[in-house]
């Protein structure tokens, strides 16, 4: 009998309307809403195959609410979390400065100087309206020794690769190991 596949949990953090729920509804079940409605807190799971080692594994996507810079950091974001997806909008600059905050909170909540991390700039598609430019992301990815992404849920260009990018940056700290790491102490 094939063994279990190894479950990898992902937090989707970011601002609120920047798409995190629509990134995560188009990955795991292939649709896209116009409509917005305020996500309180979900959780999906979708089997996913690592690109470069095809590997299996499930992965578990916790879906926040949106982040401001008054909210705090609770454990059910950092607790037996594998890997952060921070969502911004290319449409404003805002956004991806408050993934900055959440990566702050993130690192001072585990008290990790790193943790695996994807910069995920959605709504490519709102060309028009672009306020962060590819290239902008990058150096902050680089300076945050993380990935980064553009993707638009809308048009479900970017979608799978940025879960995929997340799995990647997962297995290149875990080595296959199934704990996340652990440092400091996790206040509950
Ligand atoms: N043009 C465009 N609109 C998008 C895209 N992704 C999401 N949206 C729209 O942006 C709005 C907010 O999307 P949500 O997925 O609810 O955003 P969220 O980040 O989960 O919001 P909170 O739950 O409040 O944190 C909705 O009206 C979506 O239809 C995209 O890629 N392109």
């Amino acid at each position: 009998m094939a063994s279990p596949a190894k479950v990898r949990k992902v937090a989707v953090l970011g601002s609120r309307a920047v798409g995190k729920s629509s990134l995560t509804v188009q990955f795991v079940e292939n649709h896209f809403a116009e409509t917005y409605y305020p996500t309180i807190e979900n959780t999906f799971t979708k089997p996913i195959r690592h690109p470069t080692t095809h590997h299996e594994y499930m992965l578990e996507i916790y879906d926040t609410a949106g982040q401001d810079e008054y909210s705090i950091l609770n454990s059910k974001h950092a607790l037996g979390i594998h890997g952060y997806m921070l969502v911004y909008s290319v449409a404003s600059r805002a956004s991806l400065e408050m993934c900055a905050v959440v990566r702050d909170k993130i690192l001072n909540y585990t008290g990790m100087e790193w943790v695996p991390l994807v910069l995920v700039g959605n709504k490519l598609d709102l060309h028009q309206s672009r306020q962060v430019s590819t290239e902008e992301a990058q150096k902050l990815a680089k300076e945050w020794n993380c990935a980064a992404v553009e993707c638009s849920a809308k048009l479900n260009q970017g979608v799978a690769k940025a879960f995929e990018t997340m799995l990647m940056e997962i297995e290149k700290q875990t080595g296959g190991d199934s704990e996340p790491p652990k440092k400091g102490c996790v206040i509950q």
